[in-house]
């Protein structure tokens, strides 16, 4: 034994070399040496898990081959790399690697977000693209949106005539929740007469909750020895919050079921139309193919929308309106333009957005310094494929760091300040891969147009309506805080005075 232990140091140093020799002669990627035993390269890997891969790829290289305990994670960080990954082998790199939260929150790597590339991921993107977020959809459900837009501005003038600050991150929550869900399922959480006040309380929780724990970033997903000492309690934590998740969505499939809310004006008066919600269409399924659309996959489906749609959505807006609380200057312009397209005699209408250059340029910036999606949803290779050259094996997690492509000093001029002009007249395009906050590709974000039509409707209107202070001396902090949508550290909380032209118009609704 006393031998064992005498020579520990030299068979851990011999293992450590041959591994990295051997990574040379298969032409892997490279990787930062040295790769620990167990715990490969996750010693060096800081939180936030996209700031901390971005100091790796700045010393390394722009495309790595980590290895995150067991599990190999290639790590890309140029436009060039994510092109070769997201569009020349994006068939490859379509599936999602079988981490504890696609486990335990996507029903057993069941769940649209965590289901691998193939016929049933198909048929539930074909569902959610059709029926909720296609162009036609969207502009049969726009009454929705106009409604709930207008209830935000009702309630910033409330506040305002009551000399009230407003927590702009739960304001803005309570809109896209109650967007989303009304798309979804016909109902409400926040407003006048609506006494669903727990329910709303207990799924804020549940989104709150999921964006926390629900990402790549735990231990027991690459150290086999944490899950099984339980160390994270990560298994529990994940258990008990998909309990939640689950029996929130049941109770609504069976409230539905029982009840069958009459939706108010359900019929397009153009076509005739019948204005049916995701769960409408669902459970009409359901009643042809009773074996596929269980209560399970429906929930599931419903979750899913309900979770990716509303917080990217909300921090978006967020982010957007604090960093024109701190650059007045760019708020005054926006304001000018909608002034100019708009006018005073009228509230804002999304389909105005489409008019609104430098709103638009306002949206692309804030999404460009603080992605929803940092790292996108992490991928995973289902065979061996080439990447710059390098030789990716089969079964690898992807992680494009996105934060990083859209921060670089070498492809953005002062990346950390917040200039909207750099969008003027290349907004909209792609550019290469150096800006494409929602992913690109087969798993690219199905609901970018029902996002950037809500975030541009939200937030234009909170600029036509109202004038922004600052709550103190202090510039609002633009901290990020931990999560999987790159939250605000601390919520945005601020005054808002109704803008004296504008007053006519709000004290209509
Ligand atoms: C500002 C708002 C949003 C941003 C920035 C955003 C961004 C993203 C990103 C980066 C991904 C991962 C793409 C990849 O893995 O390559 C994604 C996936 C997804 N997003 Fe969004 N998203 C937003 C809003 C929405 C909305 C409103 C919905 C729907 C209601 C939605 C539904 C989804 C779904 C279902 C996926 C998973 C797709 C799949 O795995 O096939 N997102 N989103």
């Amino acid at each position: 034994m006393e031998v064992f232990y005498m020579y520990l140091p030299l068979f851990i140093a011999l293992y450590i070399f041959t591994n990295h020799f051997l990574r040379k002669i298969r032409n892997l990627p490279p990787s930062p040496f040295p790769s620990l035993p167990v715990l490969g390269h996750l010693h060096l890997v800081k939180k936030p898990l996209h700031r901390g891969l971005a100091k790796i790829s700045e010393r390394y290289g722009h495309v790595l081959l980590l290895d995150f305990g067991s599990r190999p994670v290639l790590v890309v960080s140029s436009p060039s790399a994510a092109e070769e990954c997201l569009h020349r082998n994006d068939i490859v790199f379509a599936n999602r690697p079988d981490l504890l939260a696609g486990k335990y929150l996507g029903y057993n790597y069941t769940s649209l977000a965590w289901s691998p590339y193939g016929d049933h991921w198909r048929n539930l993107r074909k569902i959610s693209s059709l029926e909720i977020l296609s162009s036609h959809r969207l502009q049969m459900l726009h009454a929705i949106r106009v409604d709930e837009v207008k209830l935000l501005m009702r309630r910033l003038f409330s506040a305002s005539q009551a000399k009230q600050s407003v927590d702009m991150k739960s304001m803005f929550f309570e809109m896209m929740l109650n967007v989303m869900m009304r798309m979804i399922a016909g109902k409400r959480y926040y407003g006048e007469n609506v006494e669903e006040v727990e329910e709303a309380k207990r799924f804020r929780e549940i989104v709150e909750e999921t964006m926390k724990i629900g990402g790549a970033s735990n231990m027991g997903d690459f150290l086999p020895i944490v899950r099984w000492l339980r160390l994270d309690k990560m298994d529990k934590k994940l258990r008990v919050l998909q309990k939640n998740r689950h029996q929130f969505m049941q109770e609504l499939i069976k409230e539905f079921k029982t009840k069958r809310p009459e939706l108010p004006n359900t019929e397009t008066p153009e076509t005739g139309e019948k204005k049916k919600t995701l769960i409408e269409v669902l459970l009409t399924l359901q009643e042809k193919e009773p074996e596929y659309y269980k209560d399970e996959t429906i929930g599931s489906l419903m979750l899913v929308l309900l979770s990716a749609g509303t917080d990217t959505s909300m921090g978006t807006m967020e982010w957007a309106l604090s960093l024109m609380i701190n650059h007045p200057s760019t708020f005054k312009t926006a304001q000018e333009e909608i002034d100019k397209v708009v006018g005073t005699e009228r509230l804002l209408d999304e389909s105005d957005v489409a008019n609104l250059p430098y709103l638009r340029c306002i949206i692309n910036e804030t999404l460009r310094m603080f992605p929803p999606g940092p790292l996108l949803v992490p991928h995973q290779s289902s065979e061996d494929c080439t990447v710059e050259g390098y030789r990716v094996p089969k079964n690898t997690m992807l992680l494009v760091n996105l934060w990083a492509i859209q921060n670089d000093p070498k492809l953005w001029e002062d990346p950390r300040k917040f200039k909207p002009e750099r969008f003027e007249g290349v907004e909209g395009t792609k550019d290469g891969y150096k800006w494409m906050p929602f992913g690109t590709g087969r798993r690219g974000c199905p609901g970018e147009n029902l996002a950037m039509r809500m975030v541009g409707f939200g937030l234009g209107s909170v600029i036509q309506c109202f004038d922004w202070e600052r709550i103190g001396e202090e510039m609002i902090d633009l901290s990020e805080g931990p999560g999987l949508t790159m939250p605000k550290d601390k919520p945005l909380i601020a005054n808002c005075r109704p803008r004296p032209e504008i007053v006519h118009l709000l004290s209509q609704i």
